[in-house]
């Protein structure tokens, strides 16, 4: 498996924290910044990230911000990428089983990091269900767009 992670400077501690745990693991992780704390703009890491998903490059990607709205809004402007909003373990099961959610993305100020790897290690290891989601899941793609 493959991951492709990036975040803000909001997120960039979690994300740090999320490799070390990943590539122990002995899952490879292709970081795409930022590499400080430094104010960065959200919306340039979740285009790399969901961009990398989309050309196949990696299986999943995980974004993190502050709230995670702006690198969700982001990451599903692209047609390929289903990116989901997680908070809690749950969510991030259905996310995956309802909705084959190929990007995570993570509020990193309004969860623990102990459950940011919790919701990571969910969203990695539960599958696609599909029957009745598939059909769902191929009509959110626009077709106008
Ligand atoms: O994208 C966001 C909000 O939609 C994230 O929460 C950002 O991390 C946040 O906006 C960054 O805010 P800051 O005041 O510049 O740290």
């Amino acid at each position: 498996m493959k991951i492709v992670i990036g975040s803000d400077h909001a997120g960039y501690e979690y994300k740090a924290k999320l490799v070390t745990l990943l590539t122990g693991k002995g899952i490879e992780v292709e970081d795409i910044g930022p590499f400080s704390t430094d104010s960065v703009d959200y919306p340039d890491f979740a285009h790399a990230v969901s961009e990398n998903v989309e050309q196949g490059k990696s299986d999943f990607g995980i974004l993190l911000c502050g709230s995670a709205q702006g690198v969700t809004m982001t990451a599903n402007k692209h047609q390929k990428v289903r990116a989901a909003l997680c908070w809690m373990t749950d969510i991030a099961a259905l996310a995956r089983q309802h909705n084959n959610a190929n990007v995570l993305t993570l509020p990193a100020r309004f969860i623990a990091y102990e459950y940011a790897e919790q919701i990571v290690e969910t969203f990695l290891s539960t599958e696609f269900e599909g029957g009745r989601h598939e059909n769902r899941v191929n009509k959110i793609a626009c077709s106008s767009c």
